[in-house]
């Protein structure tokens, strides 16, 4: 299907029509969502057109390429490459007028994104954040855009109003109904999305009437570590594989999406993803162990000079706050999901030295994923009358990375900014108190 044209991959076979739109272009976009349309038993019917957030360059590359790149899947014990072809067309996130098309054409099915947390612009009550400036400019645009202006001719700020922009492009089009999947680590992800696709939405009578009753919001639960690459190793794959677009991941992936595609969608089930109407349990016991963990790693391993997730977990003192916040978290998990083994297999999934997932890449927005992943089973723990002690030290250790500025302001307040209940819990401010101190004493010394 493909072969290195002088020093580009090229491809030799056609390639699939565009079905599917994916925002967010990045590392795991094309570890996950698209290995599992190019391992679909229907691969050939699903083409991806797939859009960075800014970056041209990465847009650029894949062009150059056909779209393809190659897949590294690296275990304990070796690296396996593949060339993946189903993303058909990569473009940069500002070529408005070519996301525009392609969300107005009638073959289009689903819209699959991966625009990180903070992409949704969301407020912590899960509404879409109204206070925010580019929403406010976006939302401002969007109820501008009268029946017959261009649209492609506009300006818009924030990834949901580009994508909310194609949907009025998708009306006035007479086209069909659309599904939405986000695959962002966020509880009820769809839930959200929906909220804030619609509040983009709002801004413009008939495009939301319109949303409301042709875009169906998937959500789906997403897994499979996929580090940003190193640019060594970026040298050294473009020497190997004439590839500039190379990506290194583990070999573990599962995808479970809960939702109605009401134009179809591949046969994603043949490539190992599970389709289900309950999908909170699978969706609370990724977010809590797996990015929970990471999201403790990531604030507590630099206390002790570690600096990705193998070094951190190898460290017992790091992996005892893990499995202590583990233990807290299954407490509110049901019986069936096999948690014992789940464990195991994270803890072997962390140790993967191969894998260099650096706790910086993690850090990022930290606040918002203290809020969504280690808050929520604090206070569950405290509504069960336990002392939620390893929640505390995982809260402490977000709380010690803060700048020192921040770190003036009164701790009650600091928790605040990701819980009401357990800002005004004394018994708990001591226990974060206590572990923040004996941080603080170790980042002394
Ligand atoms: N990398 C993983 O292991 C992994 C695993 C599961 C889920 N995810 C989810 O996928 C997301 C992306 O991860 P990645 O590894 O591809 O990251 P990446 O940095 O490689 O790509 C992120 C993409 O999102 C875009 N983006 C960033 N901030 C944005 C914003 N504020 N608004 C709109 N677009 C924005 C970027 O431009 C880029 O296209 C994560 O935030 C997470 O929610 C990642
Ligand atoms: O930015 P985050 O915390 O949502 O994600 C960082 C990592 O925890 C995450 O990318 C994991 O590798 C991933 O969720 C594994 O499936």
């Amino acid at each position: 299907m493909t072969e290195s044209i002088g020093g580009h991959l090229r491809r030799t076979e056609l390639a699939p029509p565009v079905r599917i739109v994916h925002l967010g272009l990045g590392a795991f976009s094309r570890s996950h969502s698209a290995w599992y349309t190019e391992h679909a038993s229907d691969a050939h019917e699903w083409g991806i057109a797939a859009y960075t957030g800014s970056s041209v360059e990465l847009a650029q590359a894949l062009e150059a390429q056909d779209g393809l790149y190659t897949l590294v899947t690296r275990s304990v014990s070796g690296d396996e490459a593949e060339v993946i072809g189903s993303i058909v067309r990569a473009e940069p996130g500002g070529n408005l007028p070519a996301l525009l098309t392609d969300l107005a054409a009638p073959g289009t099915a689903i819209v699959t994104l991966t625009i990180t947390e903070a992409g949704y612009r969301a407020d912590r009550h899960g509404e879409l954040d109204l206070s925010d400036p580019l929403v406010a400019a976006d939302r401002e645009t969007l109820s501008a855009v009268s029946l017959n202006s261009a649209l492609g001719a506009t300006t818009m700020r924030t990834a949901l109003g580009r994508l909310v922009l194609g949907l009025e492009a998708r009306r006035r089009a007479g086209g069909g109904p659309i599904a939405i999947v986000s695959c962002d680590n966020l509880p009820d992800n769809g839930g959200l999305l929906r909220a804030c696709v619609l509040g983009f939405a709002a801004a413009n009578f008939e495009t939301h009437e319109w949303c409301e009753a042709n875009v169906s919001f998937v959500s789906s639960s997403v897994d499979r570590i996929t580090p940003a690459i190193s640019s060594d190793e970026l040298a050294a794959f473009r020497d190997r594989f004439h590839d500039r677009a190379p990506v290194v991941t583990e070999p573990f992936a599962d995808w479970v999406l809960s939702g109605a595609f009401p134009a179809g969608r591949p046969r994603w089930e043949t490539a190992g993803a599970r389709f289900t109407d309950e999908l909170e349990p699978w969706e609370a016991r990724k977010l809590w162990m797996l990015n929970g963990a990471h999201t403790i790693l990531a604030s507590l391993g630099p206390f002790y000079g570690h600096a990705d997730v193998a070094q951190a977990i190898a460290d017992p003192v790091c992996r005892e706050a893990v499995e202590a916040f583990w233990d807290e978290a299954g407490r509110h998990l049901p019986e069936d999901l096999d948690l014992p083994q789940y464990r195991t297999s994270l803890l072997e999934r962390f140790s993967n030295p191969r894998i260099v997932h650096l706790l910086s890449q993690i850090s990022l927005d930290a606040t918002t994923k203290v809020r969504l992943r280690i808050a929520p089973v604090a206070t569950l723990e405290r509504s069960a009358y336990r002392s939620a002690e390893a929640s505390a030290l995982a809260i402490a250790a977000w709380l010690a990375t803060e700048p020192p500025e921040q770190g003036s302001v009164a701790l009650r307040d600091r928790v605040h900014r990701v819980s009401a209940a357990l800002a005004s819990d004394d018994p708990f401010l001591e226990l974060v108190e206590g572990a923040l101190n004996g941080l603080l004493a170790v980042a002394s010394v």
